[in-house]
C-alpha cells in the first residue's frame, strides 16, 4: 500500500471475509536459543527453518564476532563452534535475546566483550543480569548508565558458577541468559528468582527444554529455582517451530474481518507462549480448530472483550490489545507491568495509539483497560516496536485511514510481514499457501 508520507504505510482494510493459509517463519525465541547453544556445543549443529530476521542476524553476527562459524545461507543453518575470543564488540540492536543471552556466553571468551545496541535498547533493563554475573566473579564494567547498555563483560575463558540470585520480575530473559551458558561453567549453576513476580514462565520452560534436548541436565523441580549440571552441550540437528506470536495478528485478522485463517506446522505441544492463543481467541469469540498440524481460526467480525492475565505471554499483549479495541465489550489485561521495559514502553504506546484513533485505552499499574469506541483512523506510531506495527495493521483491517509509521520495524522478527499480510488479504485459499520466502528451509 502506498501512502502520501514515505514513512507511513496505509494499512489495508479487509473488504471481504478472509480465506487464507499463512506459513509463518520460525520462532525468534527458539532460533536465538538454538544459535546461542550451538555456539557452546561440543560439535556442529544444523538448524532447519531458522528464522532469518534482524534479531537472528544480530545473534548470528555476534557469535561470528566471538569466533563461531555461522552459515545463514542455504536451506539449513550450519553452526560450527570454536573457542570464544574477546577484544570484540557485540551489537545487540534492540534484541532482548541478544543483550540478555550473550553476556554469560561472553564471560567464557578470552578477553573483553563490549555490548552496544540501538538507542531504544539503552532504556531496556539489564541490571539484575549484570549483578548476577558480578556475583559469579565475572567483571562487568558499565560503559554508560549502570544497569543498561552499553557495558563490557571481561571474559576470562572460564566461569566458576555455583549459586546466584536474580530478580527476574523485569524480564524472564535474565534467568534464561544465565541458564543457557551454565553447563559450561566449572560448577554448573543454581539460579534462584528473588523478585515479586516472574513474567514469561513459558520462555524459561523453553530454555530448560532446549537445554535438555542438547543433553544438559537441568533440575527445575523447585518453584523459581533452576539447577544446571556442568557438562557438555551436544551439537544438534533441529527443526525450528513457526513463531506462534507472529502468527497471532494473522489469526486475529480472521476474527476482525470474518472468514478463516490457517497456520500450518502448528506444533502439537510447545513451550512458546503463543500456544495459549487457541484458548484466548476462543474466549474472544473465535472458532478454533486443529486439523492435523494446521491451526485454523474462524470469525464473524464479532469480537468479545476479556479479562486476561497475560503474565505468561506478555509478547501477545499488543495484538490482543488491538483486537480488544475492536471488540463489543471492554477488556482488562493484567500481569504485564514488565512490558514497560520491552522494545518501547508498550503499555504507554498502546494507550497512546488506541486513543489517537479515537479509542479508549488506559494504563493500570500492571496492564491495560481497553474500552471499545468507534475508531476514526489516523497515524499509528510504532516506536521502533515490531509488535506495535502489526497491531496497527490489525486495527486497520476494520478502520479506514490507519497509517502505520515505520512498518519496516517488523523486520525485527518478521521481515516479510507486509507481503504476508497483503497476500493473506488477496488469497482465496484453494490450497495456496502465503509464505515469505525468507526462512531458511521449508516452513510447512
Ligand atoms: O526469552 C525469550 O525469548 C523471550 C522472553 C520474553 O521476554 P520478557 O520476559 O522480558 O517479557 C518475551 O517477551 C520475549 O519476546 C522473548
Ligand atoms: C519483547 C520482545 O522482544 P525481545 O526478544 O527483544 O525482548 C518481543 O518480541 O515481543
Amino acid at each position: 500500500m502506498t501512502s502520501p508520507h514515505p514513512d507511513l504505510w496505509s494499512a489495508p482494510v479487509a473488504v471481504a471475509p478472509l480465506d487464507a493459509t499463512v506459513a509463518v517463519p520460525g520462532s525468534k525465541s527458539l532460533s536465538n536459543r538454538y544459535l546461542a547453544l550451538a555456539a557452546l556445543a561440543a560439535g556442529p549443529s544444523t538448524l532447519r527453518s531458522l528464522l532469518v530476521s534482524r534479531d537472528t542476524r544480530l545473534m548470528a553476527s555476534a557469535l561470528e564476532t566471538l569466533g563461531v562459524q555461522v552459515d545463514l545461507g542455504g536451506d539449513a543453518v550450519q553452526v560450527t563452534p570454536a573457542a570464544l575470543r574477546g577484544d570484540v564488540t557485540v551489537d545487540c540492536g534492540l534484541a532482548g535475546t541478544v543483550m540478555r543471552f550473550l553476556p554469560a556466553v561472553a564471560a567464557l571468551a578470552d578477553g573483553p566483550v563490549r555490548f552496544t545496541g540501538d538507542v531504544e535498547a539503552l532504556a531496556r533493563p539489564m541490571g539484575p543480569l549484570l549483578q548476577a554475573l558480578r556475583a559469579l566473579d565475572v567483571r562487568v564494567d558499565d560503559d554508560g548508565e549502570p544497569g543498561r547498555l552499553p557495558f563490557t563483560v571481561h571474559g576470562r575463558g572460564a566461569v566458576r558458577g555455583g549459586n546466584v540470585d536474580v530478580d527476574a520480575s523485569g524480564s524472564s530473559q535474565f534467568v534464561s541468559g544465565l541458564l543457557l551458558a551454565a553447563a559450561r561453567f566449572d560448577q554448573g549453576l543454581t539460579v534462584r528468582h528473588t523478585g515479586p513476580t516472574l513474567p514469561s514462565l513459558p520462555h524459561i520452560e523453553m530454555t530448560v527444554a532446549v537445554l535438555r534436548d542438547a543433553g544438559v541436565v537441568v533440575d527445575d523441580s523447585r518453584p523459581e529455582i533452576w539447577h544446571v549440571e556442568p557438562g557438555a552441550v551436544a551439537g544438534r540437528d533441529v527443526q525450528v517451530e513457526p513463531d506462534l506470536s507472529n502468527a497471532a495478528p494473522f489469526l486475529c485478522a480472521a476474527m476482525v474481518a470474518g472468514g478463516t485463517v490457517r497456520v500450518p506446522a502448528w506444533p502439537a505441544s510447545t513451550t512458546q507462549p503463543g500456544g495459549l492463543l487457541p484458548d484466548i481467541l476462543t474466549r474472544m469469540g473465535a472458532t478454533v480448530a486443529l486439523d492435523g498440524d494446521v491451526l485454523s481460526v474462524s470469525g464473524t467480525g464479532e469480537v468479545h472483550g476479556v479479562d486476561l492475565d497475560l503474565r505468561a505471554a506478555g509478547e501477545l499483549a499488543p495484538t490482543i490489545a488491538a483486537l480488544a479495541a475492536l471488540a463489543d465489550s471492554p477488556t482488562r489485561l493484567r500481569g504485564i507491568a514488565h512490558l514497560r521495559g520491552h522494545e518501547t514502553d508498550r503499555l504507554a504506546a498502546l494507550a497512546a495509539e488506541i486513543t489517537r484513533q479515537g479509542g479508549q485505552c488506559e494504563q493500570t499499574s500492571d496492564g491495560l483497560v481497553v474500552t471499545p469506541r468507534a475508531l476514526r483512523g489516523g497515524t499509528w506510531r510504532t516506536y521502533a516496536d515490531h509488535r506495535m506495527a502489526t497491531a496497527g495493521a490489525l486495527v486497520g483491517l476494520r478502520v479506514p485511514g490507519v497509517e502505520v509509521e515505520d512498518v519496516a520495524t517488523t523486520a525485527k522478527t518478521l521481515p516479510g510481514f507486509v507481503d504476508l499480510w497483503t497476500g493473506m488479504l488477496a488469497s482465496a485459499d484453494a490450497g495456496h499457501v502465503v509464505r515469505d520466502g525468507l526462512t531458511a528451509g521449508p516452513t510447512a
